[in-house]
């Protein structure tokens, strides 16, 4: 499928985003270890939340979590100590993204997994029973979610878990977010330096209501910035949000879009210049770092971007899919070092009749369909991708007066 996407003359909408998937599926597995029987409200819609309800209703002991990697790691450690024997497999994509880190500290505290095609990667075999736990190491610089799933599940560990996290903690305020759902749910753990304290202890059912999710919310901000007028109201965002990616009503501050917070979200307006030249390290936001290079691009701010280094590992090499992609648009980005991305200005020939690809990953479409504001349309394959995360994202688009063709 291909869409072409042409902007309204100015925004104003407002927008009814999707529930928080990082909220909403570590709910799921907070529910399950809790034997919650109330539903969860304003759950996400979105595909990777979609694949841990299909998983629980399941009749089968196999499980496909596609392109989501929350799950493929929350449920890994869930079904390592459940009594069973299950297997857990994933996209192409999902099978190249590493669980080695996951599974060796499992396997350290007596689970029984095993690698189905290579060494270090999904598919997984898992032969559950309940675990010891004790003390593990984990690696903090590749992925934080192997970090919240060891954490959820330490509780209903014999010995419970003490978890020494090495190296640089990179994406710590999803940590942080799991260590805020395990207390709502009545788990007490202690967080000391690179250590956390989780005492075998049991989970209390609550009833839960799921806020908007602030990474979806990044795009709307974005088009805010580079429209020459808009206000627009987010549904469901709140202040003191326990998402880190809500540091972005400061970050986009520097791009000229003031934030107001009202009784049922935020309204958003465009107000004032964007900076010279932006400086941030994404080591606590990687989800909003294709949403700040393609505004930023598209405004014509120079950029030096640092901490990028886990977007390799995501759905799609994001380095490499920007850098290919903002080509094609007329702007030169470099990697001057593995973490770090700049723009110094440089440009080139937009390419004649240039379509973006999106790479399978929901980011990348919803970042390029920015594009349209500055260039008037923009040309896009594969844009059902944003299902993943998003996945009435072009309905909202429509509704705040993009105009969409489906093209092919
Ligand atoms: O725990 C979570 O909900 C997430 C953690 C982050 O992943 P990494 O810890 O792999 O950076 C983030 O990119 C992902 O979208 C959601
Ligand atoms: C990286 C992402 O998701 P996950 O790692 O859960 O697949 C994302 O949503 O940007």
């Amino acid at each position: 499928m291909q869409y072409r996407i042409h902007p309204p003359e100015t925004l104003k909408a407002t927008v009814n985003l999707p529930a928080s998937k990082s909220i909403s599926n570590r709910v799921l597995i907070l529910n399950a270890l809790s034997l919650n029987t109330e539903p969860v409200e304003n759950l996400s819609d979105c595909e990777d939340t979609q694949v841990i309800i299909d998983a629980f209703n399941s009749k089968s002991n196999l499980f496909d979590v596609k392109g989501a990697g929350t799950a493929m790691r929350f449920l890994t450690a869930f079904l390592a100590g459940m009594d069973g024997e299950w297997i857990v497999q994933g996209s192409k994509r999902m099978h190249e993204r590493p669980i080695y880190p996951l599974v060796d500290t499992l396997k350290s505290i007596g689970a029984d997994i095993e690698y189905l095609k290579n060494e270090g990667y999904p598919p997984l075999k898992i032969k559950g029973k309940r675990l010891s736990g004790g003390e593990v190491q984990v690696p903090g610089n590749i992925s934080s979610q192997f970090i919240s799933a060891l954490m959820m599940v330490a509780p209903t560990m014999e010995k419970g878990l003490i978890i020494n996290i090495q190296d640089e903690i990179i994406s710590k305020p999803y940590i942080v977010l799991t260590a805020k759902l395990m207390e709502e749910y009545g788990v007490h753990l202690k967080w000391e330096g690179n250590r956390i304290r989780i005492k075998p202890q049991s989970y209390k059912p609550v009833s839960f209501k799921v806020e908007s999710d602030w990474s979806a919310a990044s795009y709307w901000y974005a088009m805010a910035s580079l429209s020459a007028q808009a206000e627009v109201t987010l549904l469901g965002l709140y202040p003191n949000s326990c998402q880190g990616d809500a540091n972005l009503v400061n970050l986009f501050k520097d791009l000229g879009v003031s934030t107001e917070f009202v009784s049922n979200g935020v309204v958003i307006r465009k107000k004032g210049r964007p900076i010279k030249k932006f400086f941030h390290n994404f080591i606590y936001e990687p989800d909003l770092a294709q949403t700040f290079v393609a505004a930023c691009c598209f405004q014509h701010v120079p950029f030096i971007f640092s901490g990028l280094q886990s977007l390799r590992i995501k759905e799609t090499d994001r380095i490499a899919a920007l850098r290919r992609e903002m080509k094609k648009l007329g702007f030169v980005l470099r990697e001057t070092d593995s973490e770090m991305l700049e723009w110094d200005g440089e440009c080139c020939f937009v390419e004649e009749n240039a379509v973006m690809d999106t790479y399978d990953d929901h980011r990348m479409a919803m970042s390029l369909a920015l594009a349209a504001i500055p260039f008037k349309s923009v040309t896009m394959n594969d844009p059902q991708v944003v299902s993943k995360s998003y996945p009435n994202f072009w309905e909202d688009l429509r509704k705040a007066g993009f105009r969409i063709e489906e093209i092919g």
